[in-house]
């Protein structure tokens, strides 16, 4: 078991013309697991790639390909992205009226379920599909572009998510302007699982080690 938090950099700050790579220098830097953020220019107002853009890189690493669904509908396209190597799968609650349906497709495909509640989203949307999820993504920006502000309610948010769970195995993932200033108060809240993009793609890939490092709350050398 990897040590808590783990960082899953966000490769929708990274250089794409050379995806490959980057992929490469953040799995050699500590990355825990590598996240992918799918648009589709409908759900989110941005558009990024698709399920053979994560088969094209999924040989790059052996760490856990952590797909973000933003696409509505999100289920035509599950099977795809789990061929493609996703490990962890996870739909907004957002995205359509079936979320059951689409969190009990994932686990039937044999991947990690994740569901996502945007800012303006109740945790309570997502109370009747606890028992199928293996993780919680808590969006702290609105979803569509890397490198916003943090939302500061979102710790909140966070802590009454945490006591929903209970003693359920489920880890909270939160994303959007996790830095080293902002993850703190997100790990004290509950947040297992800190996304960063903006806070770790700056920079020579040289820094990826240092940026990763102070995002988990780790100071000083790595
Ligand atoms: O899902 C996302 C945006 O919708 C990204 O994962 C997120 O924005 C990461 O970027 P940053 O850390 O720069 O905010
Ligand atoms: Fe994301």
């Amino acid at each position: 078991m990897a040590h808590l938090p783990l960082v899953a950099p966000s490769v929708l700050s990274s250089d794409f013309s050379r995806l490959g790579e980057e992929i490469k220098a953040i799995d050699a830097a500590g990355a825990d697991w590598i996240h992918l953020d799918i648009m589709d220019g409908h759900f989110v107002p941005n558009i990024t790639f698709g399920p053979e853009i994560v088969k094209a890189v999924r040989h790059v690493t052996t760490k856990i390909f952590d797909v973000h669904l933003m696409i509505a509908p999100a289920d035509p396209y599950l099977e795809a992205f789990a061929e493609a190597g996703a490990d962890v799968m996870t739909v907004h609650a957002e995205a359509g009226p079936h979320l059951h349906r689409s969190l009990q497709h994932i686990k039937k495909l044999g991947k990690k379920a994740g569901v996502a509640i945007n800012p303006a989203t109740p945790e309570s949307a997502i109370e009747y599909v606890l028992d199928l999820v293996d993780l919680v993504l808590v969006m702290t920006v609105n979803p569509g572009f890397g490198g916003q502000s943090f939302i500061p309610a979102s710790v909140e948010k966070v802590e009454r998510v945490r006591k929903m769970i209970g003693m359920r195995p489920i880890r909270i993932e939160v994303d959007g302007g996790v830095s080293a200033e902002t993850a703190p108060a997100l790990v004290r809240a509950g947040a297992e699982v800190l996304v960063a993009g903006s806070a770790v793609f700056k920079g020579d890939p040289a820094g990826y080690a240092a940026n990763i490092a102070a995002v988990r709350g780790v100071r000083g050398s790595v």
